[in-house]
């Protein structure tokens, strides 16, 4: 090749390289520049060359340039970054390689070839910006390498160390599978292996464990990393312990499926297990059975002597049936002191007679709870949810519970401590009344119970002296129910406790209003069933509702019937006498309907009875019934007790009732039951014809004394 040739070609090198390229004297000025040159430094060739080079250096690194310089004047080739200072005033990263020129071993100029490394920088920067923020993340990183066969950790940072408690070198080049365990689910690593088979992106919560054996569990996030060409070259996963979020949660979920006394599932819980378990049952033709069991005479202990008795009772009830069921079977606390067993898998549902046997046996052992030796029995109700057997039998699951408590009902009217099957001709009998239970549950729930309040008067003048406050159930679809129905069912399964305790509440709260609206002392009466009555706390329960109301004890009357002797005669007295000594009345509710003779009245410690109003209902023809309440109404205030004739609704009757100076009527004849709003009114109208009265009598007397005069 001649020199001209070489030369050409050494010119061609220099002009296009595409990296700056450029001469200096040993002096440092500019001999040569290409164009990626004057590109960088914004100017033309005439700008560049015959300049010194630390024109295009910012102060502060011409020291280090210079120092390269030398070097590369002394015959070495150096590389260096540095900053070029363009004639524009901006200023680019640059990587300088400065090498001697030398002919015949004697440098004659430096060469110098700069490459623009401003992009190269800043995404190193990111990089380090990158890293330092997954070393900082509290979350676990880890990178996996996609494209070895088994995706060994390349990267791992400080996050999922701590979390792990290995060391970086325990886990790097290995595969992520040494976080699973014996109790991860096989599920879940299936669905992380199809995640990265198919390269998408996969979030799961999984079971993993730390390098002490000790469990966690692990949020993970998995996501491909593509190249620029669109191939998958590593996996990144983003980790969060979140045992901590999982504890909480279960515990939520234990707490609403379990009951918390006796740690048995709870009615949701076992409806759902029922759902579940008929489904599987069908499909291998077997028979569901559910047992419902009811403690007997469970209320008297809880009453008597007290919650904390009761509830171990019903603990160690729990822990006996649980003893007698498999493995497989459900024990549930459904209410109070009721029960419910699910068999959900019996060849033969004549097993579950057996069944039932032994639990009976087992609760009816004697119950040793501190100083007490308790003795208690069930009644169980079995159904059996059996397509085919029975042609009426629904098979929805929890057509079955109904039956099982229609069963248990029937076990409870043949006498406790029994067992029951439940067959179709219960049900009519029987499914009304378990609804209703179930409805009246709700209503006190939601509010749904209402006072109303009937006025009693005074026989001789008419005037309001109380009232009567009598519950009423505003059930949303049936409108208003009777208390005859609700309150003898509520007496059976205990709800009156509640009610009762509502009711005493509600018009302890409304007296002082009503009193207000009267313009005088007014009772109100409050009717209080036996069960109520019978327990231990019910003095202490009224004398705190007459603090919570600022009450004095006289405007409070409360109506017994002379069931409330049938229990425990002696307690009764005891609790009658504690009511007077309160300074609350009481009257005795229906008299004459009970047991108890008139002598029995002289030892009550009672202020009135009220006398029933099937004796009012028939005096007006009926003479011995008259005579009966003529004798009635004499022996009573011979006693020194008032007494309030109920079911007053002729005026016949109440002239009659005055006739034998009784003190008190109630009636339809007077008003019937009201709601509060409508008393409130019945009062104001009731004040204002009174007034009216007593202006007229006023000036009727005036008049006699002018005519007199
Ligand atoms: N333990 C509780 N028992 C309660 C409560 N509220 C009511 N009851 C008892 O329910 C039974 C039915 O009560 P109710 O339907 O309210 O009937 C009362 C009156 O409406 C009715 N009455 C009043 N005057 C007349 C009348 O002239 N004729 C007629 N046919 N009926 C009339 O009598 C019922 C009042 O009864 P009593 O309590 O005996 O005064 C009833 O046994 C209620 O006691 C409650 O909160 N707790």
């Amino acid at each position: 090749m001649s020199s001209r040739e070489q030369e050409n070609r050494y010119r061609n090198l220099f002009s296009n390289h595409p990296d700056q390229v450029y001469t200096l004297d040993f002096d440092g000025f500019i001999t040569s520049a290409n164009q990626a040159t004057c590109e960088l430094l914004s100017c033309d060739e005439s700008g560049i060359i015959g300049h010194h080079f630390t024109e295009f250096m910012l102060e502060e690194d011409k020291p280090a340039v210079f120092h390269y310089f030398n070097r590369a004047k002394a015959g070495e080739t150096v590389r260096y970054r540095t900053r070029a200072l363009s004639t524009d005033g901006s200023i680019q990263h640059i990587e300088i390689i400065n090498l001697p020129l030398t002919i015949e071993d004697k440098v004659i100029e430096v060469y110098g070839i700069a490459k623009d490394i401003s992009q190269e920088l800043i995404h190193a920067e990111e990089l380090h910006l990158l890293s330092r923020s997954m070393e900082a993340s509290a979350n676990g990183v880890i990178i996996a390498d996609a494209k070895k066969t088994d995706q060994p950790l390349i990267y791992v940072n400080p996050a999922f160390l701590a979390m792990t408690g290995y060391a970086k070198h325990e886990v790097i080049g290995r595969n992520c599978r040494f976080l699973q365990g014996p109790e991860t689910d096989a599920g879940v690593v299936d669905m992380i292996r199809a995640g990265l088979r198919e390269r998408k992106q996969v979030s799961v919560t999984i079971l993993n464990y730390r390098k002490d054996g000790t469990i966690f569990w692990n949020d993970l996030q998995i996501s491909p990393v593509r190249d620029d060409t669109g191939q998958v070259t590593h996996f990144i996963g983003i980790t969060q312990d979140i045992t901590q979020r999982i504890d909480i949660e279960q515990r939520l979920d234990y707490q609403s499926t379990h009951d918390p006394l006796t740690g048995l599932p709870n009615r949701f819980q076992f409806e759902e297990r029922l759902v579940h378990d008929t489904d599987l049952a069908q499909q291998h033709g077997r028979a569901v059975v559910v047992l419902y069991i009811d403690l007997d005479e469970f209320k008297p202990i809880n009453d008597s002597l007290g919650h904390e008795v009761g509830d171990q009772v019903l603990q160690l009830v729990a822990e006996r049936i649980q003893r007698v069921i498999e493995v497989g079977d459900t024990v549930a606390r459904f209410n109070g002191d009721e029960f419910l067993v699910l068999l959900p898998s019996l060849i033969q549902i004549d097993d579950a007679q057996i069944v039932a046997e032994r639990i009976l046996t087992q609760i009816s052992q004697p119950y040793v709870v501190g100083a007490e030796t308790l003795y208690i029995t069930a009644s169980i109700g079995v159904a059996a949810n059996e397509r085919g057997v029975d042609k009426h039998i629904d098979p929805q699951p929890h057509m079955v519970i109904r039956q099982a408590d229609m069963a248990m009902y029937q076990a409870k009217k043949a006498g406790r401590n029994t067992i029951h099957w439940y067959s179709s001709e219960i049900t009519e009998q029987m499914s009304e009344r378990v609804i209703l239970r179930r409805e009246l549950e709700k209503a006190m729930q939601k509010g749904h119970l209402a006072l109303h309040y009937q006025p009693i008067v005074d026989a001789r003048t008419s005037r309001l002296i109380g009232v009567e406050a009598l519950v009423r159930w505003n059930h949303p679809k049936r409108g208003l129910i009777s208390p005859a129905v609700f309150i003898p069912l509520a007496e059976q399964t205990g709800q009156i406790i509640s009610i009762g305790d509502w009711v005493l509440r509600e018009a302890c709260a409304n007296i002082s209003e009503i009193q207000r609206a009267a313009g005088h002392e007014l009772t109100i009466a409050v009717n209080i069933s036996p069960l109520q009555f019978a327990r231990s706390r019910f003095i202490e329960r009224i004398e705190s509702v007459l603090e919570t109301f600022h009450l004095p004890p006289k405007s409070l009357e409360l109506e017994v019937t002379e069931g409330v002797f049938l229990e425990d005669e002696a307690l009764a007295f005891e609790v009658l006498e504690s009511i007077r000594n309160l300074g609350v009345r009481v009257s005795i509710d229906d008299f004459g309907t009970g047991y108890s003779s008139l002598s029995y009245l002289r030892r009550l410690p009672v202020n009135k009875i009220k006398i029933d109003r099937s004796f009012i209902r028939e005096i007006t023809q009926n003479t011995r019934d008259k005579a009966i309440l003529g004798g009635i109404i004499e022996l009573a205030h011979h006693l020194d007790l008032q007494v309030v004739a109920e079911g007053v609704e002729t005026a016949e009757q109440a002239q009659i009732l005055q006739q034998f100076r009784c003190d008190h009527l109630q009636g339809f004849y007077f008003a019937r039951p009201m709601p509060f709003s409508e008393l409130l009114n019945y009062i104001a109208a009731a004040r204002a014809r009174d007034a009216a009265t007593s202006r007229a009598k006023k000036q009727e007397n005036l008049g006699h004394s002018e005519t007199s005069g």
